[in-house]
């Protein structure tokens, strides 16, 4: 199956459980994988045919940033739902890093895969 990638998608936004994070805004990287056919995009290079990863990249840092969230599993789970039901994907894996979060890693993060191809 064709996909549309988006890779280290950067949101500044309140997230975390404890209480010195939800005074500050940090990081996080998405990665996203969408099932997306592309050969219609493709054979008529037309954009009303393409899913528009700028148009996706948007909504999602429109959604993460709009209220403090505490884990990044609701994240992931909140990007996946809304690139279902808004954008018509039938299947998407979503990254969510939180880089910084320990220091002696570069990046921590969790990985979900909702739908089906
Ligand atoms: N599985 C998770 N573990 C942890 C999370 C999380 O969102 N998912 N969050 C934290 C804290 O917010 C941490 O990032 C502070 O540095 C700890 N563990």
């Amino acid at each position: 199956m064709d996909k549309v990638l988006i890779r280290e998608l950067k949101v500044e936004t309140v997230i975390g459980v404890y209480e010195w994070e939800k005074q500050i805004k940090q990081t996080l990287l998405l990665d996203l994988d969408m099932a997306w056919d592309n050969r219609l995009a493709a054979a008529s290079d037309t954009y009303e045919h393409a899913l528009c990863y700028e148009t996706v990249s948007n909504r999602i840092t429109a959604l993460i940033t709009e209220k403090p969230i505490e884990l990044i599993e609701t994240i992931a789970e909140m990007v996946a739902q809304c690139v279902m039901s808004e954008f018509n994907v039938q299947w998407v894996k979503v990254t969510v890093m939180k880089p910084g979060a320990v220091p002696t890693a570069s990046a921590v993060g969790v990985t979900i895969e909702r739908g089906c191809i």
